[in-house]
């Protein structure tokens, strides 16, 4: 997993919530185009170690480096400038704005200077906020608000997006319609962390995982091996 440069080099993540000492020393890369799926079962640390390298909580120690370039302890707003898209559990819009309103307000060219994900294309990527245009984040339904929020996070013209638990409480049709998005997404080059609590689908659209057990990692490698690995599964995932 190491012999691709990584985009993203996060070492030795160390976080605590009071005393609680939730990360125990993470690491993980993502070489640049890949994505690569977070595992684990409820409370192992998943969200804590995305909230920790997007700067939103503090480490206590470890490492960040972006491209090679050390960016350890910045803030949420420097990460994002760097080219991280992050959609947050349970959703990051503005329910007061309208679906139009809330993706022309976080375009802007990505870090080379690409606009390859233009307010047509999102919408193309997305038939059901086409037709929702002006109306409020507040009355769209969840899978619409969770569209819209992977919709704001592609105007950014990300080079990594971060998606975590994207599906989490949605219908049956609306989790496929948000796959196949993550599927497009990843074809375009961008590349991913995707945390979720289905783990086959994880598997299916990464490269590489990394399994975390009560805030260490347990097990890293091939996403397509692991999938085959039913002990493994069976151990850190209880599946
Ligand atoms: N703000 C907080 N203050 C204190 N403890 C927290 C806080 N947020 C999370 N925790 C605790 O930290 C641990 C890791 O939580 P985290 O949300 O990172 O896990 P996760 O793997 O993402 O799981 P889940 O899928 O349940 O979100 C859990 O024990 C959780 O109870």
């Amino acid at each position: 997993m190491n012999t691709e440069a990584a985009m993203l080099d996060v070492a030795g993540v160390n976080t605590y919530y009071g005393d609680s000492h939730i990360l125990q020393g993470v690491d993980l890369q993502i070489p640049a185009g890949r994505a690569l799926g977070l595992l684990g079962r409820n409370g192992m640390g998943k969200t804590t170690l995305i909230r920790s390298l997007m700067g939103y909580v503090p480490m206590a120690a470890g490492s960040v480096r972006w491209g090679g370039r050390d960016v350890t302890g910045w803030p949420p707003e420097k990460m994002a400038r760097l080219g991280i898209g992050y959609v947050p559990e349970g959703r990051g819009i503005f329910p007061n704005l309208s679906v139009s309103e809330n993706l022309v307000m976080s375009a802007r060219a990505g870090v080379d200077g690409s606009r390859a994900w233009t307010y047509d294309r999102v919408l193309s990527l997305f038939p059901r906020l086409a037709e929702r245009l002006d109306n409020g984040g507040a009355q769209l339904s969840g899978g619409e608000q969770q569209m819209l929020s992977i919709g704001r996070a592609l105007m950014t013209n990300p080079t990594l997006m971060i998606l975590d638990e994207a599906t989490e409480g949605l219908a049956p049709l609306i989790v496929q319609e948000i796959w196949r998005v993550i599927g497009q997404i990843r074809e375009t080059g961008i590349s991913t962390l995707i945390v979720d609590r289905n783990y086959r689908m994880v598997l299916a659209h990464t490269d590489l995982a990394v399994v975390l057990e009560k805030g260490r990692v347990v097990l890293a490698g091939e996403s397509a091996a692991l999938a085959q690995d039913h002990d493994a599964l069976g151990r850190y995932l209880g599946v």
